[in-house]
């Protein structure tokens, strides 16, 4: 009979809630590290158990628990999300593991990776164009945050699904608002709260897509929409690896967790960016110069390609630089399949496992001086292995990071040379309400520059 005498230190809290509100109320103070920092210093050792978003849970805090993670997907672990993320997104490739899940990702890889992808950078360039002679041109001042968050919801509904419709757009917008908030909740399904709101919404999206789903069906048929034209298309026209199609309410549901995942981080990103380059002239100049050199080896309107976004090498240092001190994704989860030894610990097979990239980005012992903003950090061969992890890692590794990486440089490069900016409130606080965001919603001032591009 196995005894579970040497599980990890910590502590289970109150009786249903656990330590949840103490989790939840780091976040929302700005600091969601400290948390994890607080029991890895109080019970000296790099693994403690809490119970979070009611379950047993051991938090595996720096490289070494990343690499434990990240390395034995479908061995000792598997992918876990809280059951309010399960009942808001449904069966989809989130819930999905083992063989089924490997099969699911590599459908949709067939669609994020970079040979695919390049191939929207055109419209890319093109909407952020757009996006910003109609958004922030003739604004003296402007609220960054939600101006950037209706873009990149817009772009992912134009390369993901075609929607192009603004009043569609709109409606699905202020429903992925209300999603969000009840997205890393307690689950309680009461009148009123958080989850109660996000589940409406989410049956409000689900709704919403359906009818675009049933359309596009007809549109194919009809030979008036292309196959390979975005996501949709592709999971209606094509069978996986053993001749499966996806069931309809699955595509739902991916198509809802790929709008969702796909704007909500990029969004906090490059809003963080564009906080970080008005508090650090000298990254800001060096960023401007890089892109300059760029548009200066093309022809005026002619949009970016894949060789323009390879040479951005500087600006995506300073992208990584900020994702490392504010993590868009704080860190995510895992269940035990088996027991697992980590540390001189057993933790018990059933248990939820948490990583944390918030914790490991800012552990001195591989980011020197962790509080200050360096992105020399990234030149050469970066950052030790397992320590920098903003999109986790391992076969459940984010699907959207090059989508993300080249939609935030894509933005980037237009910015920076139509506008240079200054914060309206200096060192504006960040909240974490999940994804890091400015309390008052980034105000900048703005000045034009001179750019004929
Ligand atoms: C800066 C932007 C982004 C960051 C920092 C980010 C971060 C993450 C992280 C930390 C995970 C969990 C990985 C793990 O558990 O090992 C994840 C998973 C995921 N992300 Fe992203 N993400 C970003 C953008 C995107 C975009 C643009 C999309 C969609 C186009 C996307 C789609 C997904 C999906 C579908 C998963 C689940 C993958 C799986 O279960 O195998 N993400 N992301």
């Amino acid at each position: 009979k196995q005894t579970h005498r040497n599980i990890p230190p910590g502590s289970s809290g109150w009786p249903i809630l656990g330590e949840s509100i103490e989790f939840l109320r780091t976040n929302s103070e700005g600091a969601p590290e400290k948390f994890i920092r607080d029991r890895v210093e109080k019970y000296g050792s790099h693994v403690f158990r809490t119970y979070l978003l009611g379950e047993p849970m051991a938090v595996l805090c720096g490289p070494a628990g990343n690499k434990l993670l990240f390395s034995n997907e479908s061995k000792k672990v598997a992918l876990w999300w809280p059951a309010s993320v399960q009942r808001l997104i449904g069966p989809s490739l989130i819930s999905k593991s083992g063989e089924e899940g490997r099969v699911h990702k590599k459908m949709l890889m067939s669609f994020f990776n970079m040979e695919e992808l390049v191939k929207c950078i055109p419209t890319m360039d093109d909407v952020t164009r757009l996006h910003l002679a109609t958004q922030w041109q003739g604004n003296e001042e402007l609220k960054v945050y939600p101006t950037i968050k209706h873009y990149t919801f817009e772009l992912a509904c134009r390369l993901f699904m075609s929607i192009t419709e603004p009043n569609l757009i709109s409606r699905l917008s202020s429903h992925f608002k209300l999603f969000l908030k009840g997205v890393i909740a307690i689950h309680l399904n009461l009148p009123g709260t958080r989850f109660y709101h996000a589940v409406r919404a989410a049956d409000a999206i689900r709704r919403e897509l359906r009818e675009v789903m049933r359309q596009r069906r007809v549109d194919l048929e009809k030979e008036e929409a292309s196959p390979t034209q975005d996501i949709l298309s592709y999971l209606l026209a094509n069978a996986d690896e053993n001749g499966k199609f996806m069931p309809e309410v699955e595509i739902i549901n991916n198509m809802l967790n790929l709008l969702f995942a796909g704007h909500d981080t990029s969004s906090s990103t490059i809003t963080l960016v564009i906080k970080y380059l008005a508090e650090q002239p000298r990254v800001h100049e060096k960023v401007l110069a890089e892109q300059r050199e760029i548009s200066a080896s093309k022809s005026p309107g002619e949009f970016l390609n894949r060789e323009d976004l390879r040479r951005m090498k500087y600006s995506w240092n300073v992208v990584s630089e900020v994702m490392r001190m504010t993590p868009p994704i704080t860190g995510s989860f895992r269940e035990a399949l088996v027991d697992i030894e980590f540390e001189g610990y057993t933790i018990p097979k059933g248990w939820k496992l948490l990583w944390s990239s918030a914790f490991t980005h800012k552990d001195p012992n591989f980011h020197p001086k962790p509080m200050e903003f360096d992105e020399s950090r990234f030149e050469g061969s970066g950052p030790p292995p397992y320590s920098y992890v903003p999109f986790g890692g391992g076969p459940r590794m984010c699907l959207g990071k090059v989508f993300a990486r080249l939609g935030i440089l894509v933005f980037l490069h237009n910015l920076i040379h139509r506008f240079d900016w200054d914060l309206s409130i200096p060192n504006e606080k960040i909240v974490f309400d999940p994804m890091p965001t400015p309390e008052n919603g980034l105000p900048v001032r703005l000045r034009p520059r001179n750019f004929s591009g």
